[in-house]
């Protein structure tokens, strides 16, 4: 049984990071691991909103269109993160956990937009409520999106499950001998600039005073972990 430290906390999934080897797609066997673990997480009573990035689908279209202009491309990444957002709807609900998509880009057709106050709403019914469409805005990212979600829904915590088990000193893709910090300030993460996020959503966390920690989207037992408090990945904090 699970002992959590939070009550209401906001899961950020990278795009990239779910498609693993299965190119622009989204890896079974992670999704798998990811959903048992919300599964037990939602069932001992945490409120839970999540926010999936769109990478594995818009890197890969952007990639092959040459010369496409910046906001037109970051129209097609929020289009992705909505695909990504409707893949994990469906696979939660099909698993038996009630979720909810949100949208920052209205299709009335079968989304529902985001209204902050609904979304509170849901997660106090115990029911997920996933943020598809980024924050509506090009020249952002979905870890902003997460930043500013989790203010506005009073999350404790993001939690940034992603390809790497939580910040280096330097990329760990880049330098086999990176050094993880088991904990680091908003001011050094910034200061060093080290770029597992974007620096706009550092700074708005930094202000908010809403600490995050990375940790492995792949590693099994770890969002549970990380819910019980438990030394797991790296924790920014003010
Ligand atoms: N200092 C760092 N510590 C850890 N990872 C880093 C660092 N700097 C850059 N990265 C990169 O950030 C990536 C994870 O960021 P994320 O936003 O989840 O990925 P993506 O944008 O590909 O979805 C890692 O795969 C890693 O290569
Ligand atoms: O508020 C937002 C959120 C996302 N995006 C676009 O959507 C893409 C996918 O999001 P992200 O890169 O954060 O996804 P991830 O890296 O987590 O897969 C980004 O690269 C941007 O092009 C955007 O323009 N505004």
């Amino acid at each position: 049984m699970i002992k959590p430290i939070y009550k209401r906390v906001l899961l950020k999934l990278s795009g990239e990071a779910l498609m693993k080897g299965d190119a622009y797609n989204i890896n079974s066997s992670i999704i798998k691991n990811i959903i048992s673990e919300i599964s037990e997480i939602v069932s001992c009573g945490i409120e839970l909103a999540i926010v999936i990035g769109g990478g594995n689908i818009c890197r890969g279209i952007s990639n092959k269109i040459q010369n496409i202009d910046r906001s037109t491309a970051d129209y097609m990444g929020m289009l992705a993160t909505i695909i990504n957002s409707l893949a994990l709807f469906d696979i939660l609900n099909k698993s038996g956990i009630i979720s909810h998509v949100m949208s920052a880009i209205s299709i009335e057709k079968f989304l529902e937009s985001y209204i902050p106050l609904n979304a509170i709403k849901y997660l106090e019914e115990g029911k997920v409520v996933i943020f598809a469409g980024g924050t509506g805005n090009p020249f952002f990212t979905t870890d902003t999106t997460a930043a500013l979600r989790a203010a506005e829904i009073k999350a404790e915590i993001i939690l940034k499950a992603t390809k790497v088990d939580g910040i280096y000193n330097f990329d760990p893709n880049k330098c086999l001998s990176a050094i993880i910090y088991k904990k680091i300030t908003f001011d050094e993460v910034i200061s060093k600039k080290l770029e597992i996020m974007d620096s706009t959503a550092f700074s708005f966390c930094r202000d908010q005073k809403l600490p995050i920690r990375v940790f492995s989207i792949i590693k099994s037992g770890a969002l549970k972990r990380v819910i019980e408090g438990k030394n797991e990945g790296t924790l920014v904090y003010v």
